[in-house]
Parts: C-alpha cells; structure tokens; sequence
C-alpha cells in the first residue's frame, strides 16, 4: 500500500478537518500519516522538526495544507517549506505525488495563491502535481464549490466549512492514494 503523508498546518482546526478528510478518503488505499505542522516545530525561526521531514522522504504521496494567511501560506507552513531544501538539493522527493489543499474567510480570500505556492514548493521538488478533476459548478454533489482545479479552495460559511468541501477533500485523498498506486 503507498504511503500519504498530509503535512499541514492548522490554528483554530479549520485546516485541521480538512487533512482528516483527506485522510479518510484515503482510507484503504493508502496508508496515511498526518504530519501536523506546529509553532513548537519552529525555534529561533527555524522549523527543526526533522522526524516530520523524514516522514515525507518515505511518502508515495504529499497533501501540502495550510489556511490563507494574507494572501499566502502561514508562515508556519513556509517556515517547514524553507527547511526541506537540504531534500531540494538532492531532489529528494522527486517523482513523489503532490497535491494541496487551503481554506479562508473569504469565497475569493487569495487562496488560489496558496494552492500556486504549494505547486511551485512541489515543483521545486521535482514532485509530480495532482490537481482536481472535478469541475467546478457541474457535480451534482456541490464538490469543488469555488470552481479550484489546482486544488482544494475552501471558505468558511457562517463560521464552518459546508459538507460539500469535506467531500472535495475526502476525494482529493482518494485521487492522491490512486495516483499514487499507478505511479509506485
Ligand atoms: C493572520 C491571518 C491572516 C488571514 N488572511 C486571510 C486571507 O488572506 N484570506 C482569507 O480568505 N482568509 C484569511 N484569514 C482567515 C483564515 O484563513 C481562516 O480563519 C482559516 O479558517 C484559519 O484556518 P485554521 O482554522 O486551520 O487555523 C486569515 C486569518 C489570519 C489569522
């Protein structure tokens, strides 16, 4: 079975569901780890959370998470992207899977360039991108509601995140254990 990784960082848990349901889509087709990013990982502004990175050195798959913090990645997550360049410069994760995931307040809060960073972090790896295949405003289940095909885009709705996204979600993980079965 490929292994998934879902490396990501979360605050107030928004985030945090969402790598559950990737997880869960997963679920049986892959064996899933979730790697959470924390602000204890970070020491005098450097993330040292070397067993995470090493996680990911064994993953047939990566989902990259993180909220929309001013238009971007948290700092948090960059701060774990800036650490796995000892990985960049022996292209460490290529041909590895990849795909990612984020969530906002708002339906067009920037989250697009999150999910373009986490592809250029991907491409930067030499890792292989997997975004959505699902068309947005044509699924009869409402999944993929903001019409992202890079990848997941969420936004919270009166304070939660609608079913429907927990639904992209669980299916991004299903593609990525696929994919990852058809690349391994
Ligand atoms: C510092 C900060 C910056 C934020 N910037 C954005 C933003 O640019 N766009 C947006 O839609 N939401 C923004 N938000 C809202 C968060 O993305 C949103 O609350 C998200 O659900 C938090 O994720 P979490 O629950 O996983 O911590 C921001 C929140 C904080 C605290």
């Amino acid at each position: 079975m490929p292994l998934l990784a879902i490396a990501y960082f979360s605050i107030s848990g928004t985030t945090e569901k969402l790598a559950h349901a990737v997880a869960r889509g997963a679920d049986g087709r892959a064996q899933v780890t979730l790697c959470r990013i924390t602000g204890g990982d970070i020491v005098s502004g450097r993330f040292q959370n070397e067993s995470l990175l090493e996680t990911i050195d064994g993953a047939d798959a990566v989902a990259f998470g993180s909220p929309t913090y001013m238009g971007g990645p948290a700092a948090q997550f960059k701060a774990f992207a800036d650490a796995s360049s000892d990985r960049w410069s022996q292209q460490r994760w290529a041909n590895t899977i990849a795909a990612g995931f984020t969530t906002g307040a708002c339906a067009s809060g920037d989250q697009l360039h999150t999910l373009s960073y986490f592809s250029i972090l991907a491409a930067q790896h030499g890792m292989l991108w997997c975004g959505l295949d699902i068309p947005g405003g044509e699924d009869p289940s409402g999944r993929n509601r903001l019409g992202s095909q890079l990848g997941l885009a969420t936004h919270l709705i009166d304070g939660s995140l609608p079913e429907s996204d927990l639904g992209t979600a669980a299916y991004l993980g299903l593609r990525l254990a696929k994919m990852a079965s058809r690349n391994g």
